[in-house]
């Protein structure tokens, strides 16, 4: 059933949220949001001058509850660009309908920003995949907008974007390109795979039955969380860039004893720490030199 947008925030709530950061932040402009996914928080890590802000101080904030997610923005510089990352993201299966789990993404919107990069800790459906290896997101499968849970539901916020938008380029062509050149120039090529996301509401794994059916149908990597930011992200005209972390392989023997656990997942992030945090500090340089895209269309 689909998820009730009543008490959604509107466009007016949502700027007062924002002025309360810029007052914040002596008025700093961010240029990148970054979404920290499982145990990935560290990719805050290096930032410069940094103004962490927790999100019980920050008006319309929902609370982090899920360990690994820690629940502040960071504002600052990495690789000289100006960032606000989000330590802590909100998740379906939290009990926070779809428009409250997505709702940093307009915010970051409201503060200036152009660009964002999603982070996630996923399980690997493609059994190429090993624990450990980035997997670029190329595009998506949301089985829970599929099903009519969607953010974008109920009346379209005009001040944001459009009514249907199109889903094209949603992970942005060039920011794909320019990560084919940094994983090169880190060495990682060996970890490095692009592929197709699927997002499930959670909290659960997955059966052997379903790794089985999103194996059937193409899926690479599947994770409870990054595909709803995403849709509200390019409803409201960022440019997106994102990547799993995949934490555990994929079952699909039905005879397998092996289970996936949370802290498993936590412990695959923390391994990644060093490499993934060269990697976003990249994107982001290349990223505060690109001029975001105005047309309107993409
Ligand atoms: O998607 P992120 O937030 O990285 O977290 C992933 O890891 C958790 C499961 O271990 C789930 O929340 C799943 O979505
Ligand atoms: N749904 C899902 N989310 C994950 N997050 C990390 N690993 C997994 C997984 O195997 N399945």
């Amino acid at each position: 059933m689909a998820d009730s947008i009543e008490g959604r925030y509107s466009y007016y709530q949502l700027k007062e949220t924002a002025d309360y950061l810029k007052e914040n932040i002596n008025c700093m402009v961010p240029k990148v949001a970054i979404i920290c996914g499982s145990g990935l928080g560290p990719l805050a890590e290096g930032i410069e001058n940094p103004i962490e802000i927790t999100y019980d101080r920050i008006p319309c904030f929902p609370k982090s509850t899920v360990i690994g997610h820690s629940g502040s923005l960071v504002f600052g510089c990495l690789s000289g660009v100006p960032v606000v990352v989000m330590k802590g993201r909100f998740h379906f299966y939290e009990g926070y309908p779809v428009w409250k789990v997505t709702m940093p993404c307009r915010i970051f919107k409201l503060l200036g920003c152009s660009f964002l990069i999603v982070t996630n800790a996923a399980g690997g459906v493609n059994q190429r995949f090993k624990v450990g290896d980035i997997m670029m997101i190329k595009d998506h499968v949301f089985l829970l907008g599929l099903s009519g849970n969607n953010p974008l539901r109920g009346p379209n916020e005009d001040m944001f974007g459009r009514r249907v938008p199109s889903m094209t380029n949603c992970y942005d062509m060039d920011l794909r390109k320019h990560a084919r050149k940094v994983v090169k120039q880190l060495g990682l090529e060996k970890k490095f795979h692009e592929g197709v996301y699927a997002s499930v509401g959670g909290p659960n794994y997955e059966s052997v039955a379903e790794m089985r059916m999103l194996s059937t149908v193409g899926i690479d990597a599947v994770g409870m969380s990054t595909v709803p930011e995403v849709l509200v992200a390019r409803h409201c005209d960022l440019a997106v860039f994102a990547f799993s972390l995949i934490t555990n392989e994929g079952i699909l023997d039905y005879n397998s004893t092996k289970k996936p656990g949370h802290l498993e997942v936590l412990k695959a992030a923390k391994a990644m720490e060093g490499p993934l945090q060269d990697f976003v500090k990249e994107m982001v340089k290349f990223m505060g030199c690109k001029k975001p895209c105005n047309c309107g269309c993409c």
